[in-house]
């Protein structure tokens, strides 16, 4: 977390003048989508990716697989199924460039699909990028037989010099700060010759539905994965060489990205609806199901959608979310209009997302009165009354999703750059007036006014 000291415009939150009732379609999930990039870039045959998440994680996804070779086409089905990326594998060609912006997906996941390349691949990204945790993924692959240039760093921006083949084998890593490093050595194992077995070391692994993710995105595309759940050793996983098969795959609304339209039911006492909620998924955003009927509301999952209904009451709550760090900042929004304190444990790896979300998380709700503190491993939530204040984002999607809850109830919340929600939710301002009916239909523009901030 790094103060922002230039200008950026401030967005005023729209303040809900009743409990919101709504509909809302959440656009692809973001980890689905650069997962199902990567595998079929790396196929034998040419896959489709349906209704794939567009923002800047997946399109820097993308322009980085193109920039290797790979043919990634954009269309729109005529048969109203919406927006479709067919992906053409080649042999991945190098020289190459990309730029990983701040993403944790591209910047873990590329570099072992560097290694395939038949010359050099220059990453490089945002300044946080060059902060963000990669040394389980370089360390790794150097073991695996990859020459990289990093300056010692450990992090990038890095050169790596590809030969068209990579080694694979075992190889030990402390995953303790990311679970896409694991991921990021099992997406590309099918495709080292010896393919990869990956041992974590360290004292905890966050992440795990994503670790999962992977796993059942690997298997669906024809890969051999034996994994700690199928009776295998704690903590290693195998995957075998072999093809991987171009699939026509249908990406799932991000479940992530329906947090704060659900959290605003919950904190309105009113009633959103998040069609084509998958029953069975491996993504974490489907904890929030738990999470939030356990901090007052109730949903129903049906042929709708998922339905989320506040109760008029928001409750403290004491959890562990380790498993589902991403759903950080909003449950901690949430717990400062609680009715009792909280407690969210296990996302020390925090320290090192897109920005330091605890530290920002804590700064900011008390910069709008609340009394937030640190844990050496979370956040301790005692609510007060809030009051309405600039809320900085850092360059961070969900502290500005986390701002626009805030705002939502109490009046005067100004959110700083309300557009780096574009990370993966582009528009997430018109969705959010749209929830309320303030999106010009009935004559009001409650979402889209911008300022400059002193
Ligand atoms: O693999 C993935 O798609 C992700 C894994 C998680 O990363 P960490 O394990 O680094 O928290 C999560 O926070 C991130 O948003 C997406
Ligand atoms: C941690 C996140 O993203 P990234 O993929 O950049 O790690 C996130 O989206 O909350």
């Amino acid at each position: 977390m790094t103060e922002q000291t230039v200008s950026a415009p401030l967005w005023p939150a729209p303040f809900a003048q009743a409990p919101v009732d709504a509909t809302v379609a959440v656009p692809g999930s973001k980890s689905v989508t650069n997962r199902g990039l990567v595998l079929a870039a790396l196929a034998a045959d040419t896959g489709v990716l349906r209704r794939p998440l567009r923002s800047r994680d997946t399109l820097l996804m993308a322009d980085a697989l193109r920039a290797l070779g790979v043919h990634v086409e954009e269309g729109v089905g005529s048969d109203g199924t919406g927006e479709f990326w067919r992906v053409i594998p080649a042999a991945l060609r190098g020289p190459a460039t990309a730029d990983v912006g701040n993403a944790g997906t591209v910047m873990r996941f590329l570099p072992p699909l560097a290694a395939l390349a038949d010359g050099p691949v220059r990453l490089d990204g945002d300044p946080r990028s060059y902060e963000r945790p990669l040394h389980g993924v370089i360390d790794a692959l150097r073991v695996l037989g990859a020459r990289i240039d990093d300056g010692c760093r450990g992090a990038l921006p890095m050169t790596v010099h590809g030969t068209g083949s990579l080694a694979g084998g075992a190889v030990e890593i402390d995953a303790s700060a990311s679970s896409q490093f694991v991921s990021a050595l099992l997406l590309s194992g099918p495709r080292f010759n010896q393919g990869v077995e990956v041992r974590h070391v360290g004292a905890s692994l966050p992440s795990m539905p994503h670790i999962r993710m992977t796993i059942d995105m690997l298997r669906k595309a024809g890969a051999q994965v034996d994994a700690p759940e199928d009776g295998g050793e704690p903590d290693v996983w195998r995957v075998t060489p072999g093809a991987l098969l171009g699939r026509d795959l249908v990406v799932e609304p991000d479940l992530s990205n329906a947090q704060p339209f659900l959290a605003a039911a919950l904190i309105t006492g009113g009633r959103v609806t998040v069609p084509d909620w998958p029953e069975h998924t491996t993504q974490p955003g489907d904890a929030l199901r738990r999470i939030f009927t356990e901090m007052g509301g109730s949903c129903v999952l049906d042929e709708h959608g998922l339905t989320f209904t506040g109760s008029g009451r928001i409750h403290g709550i004491d959890v562990d979310l380790s498993d589902v760090g991403e759903l950080t900042p909003g449950i901690a929004a949430v717990a400062a209009l609680a009715d009792s304190e909280s407690v969210l444990r296990g996302v020390g790896h925090l320290r090192l997302h897109e920005t330091d979300r605890l530290a920002a998380l804590t700064k900011e709700i008390n910069g709008l009165g609340g009394q937030v503190t640190e844990t050496e491993d979370g956040l301790r939530i005692r609510p007060r009354p809030l009051h309405g204040g600039v809320f900085h984002t850092y360059d961070d999607h969900r502290l500005a999703t986390a701002a626009a809850l805030l705002g939502l109830v109490t009046e005067g919340v100004k959110v700083e750059d309300i557009a780096t929600t574009g990370k993966t939710l582009p528009g997430f301002d018109g969705m959010w007036a749209g929830m309320l009916g303030t999106d010009g239909v009935n004559g009001t523009s409650g979402g889209s006014r911008i300022e400059e901030s002193a």
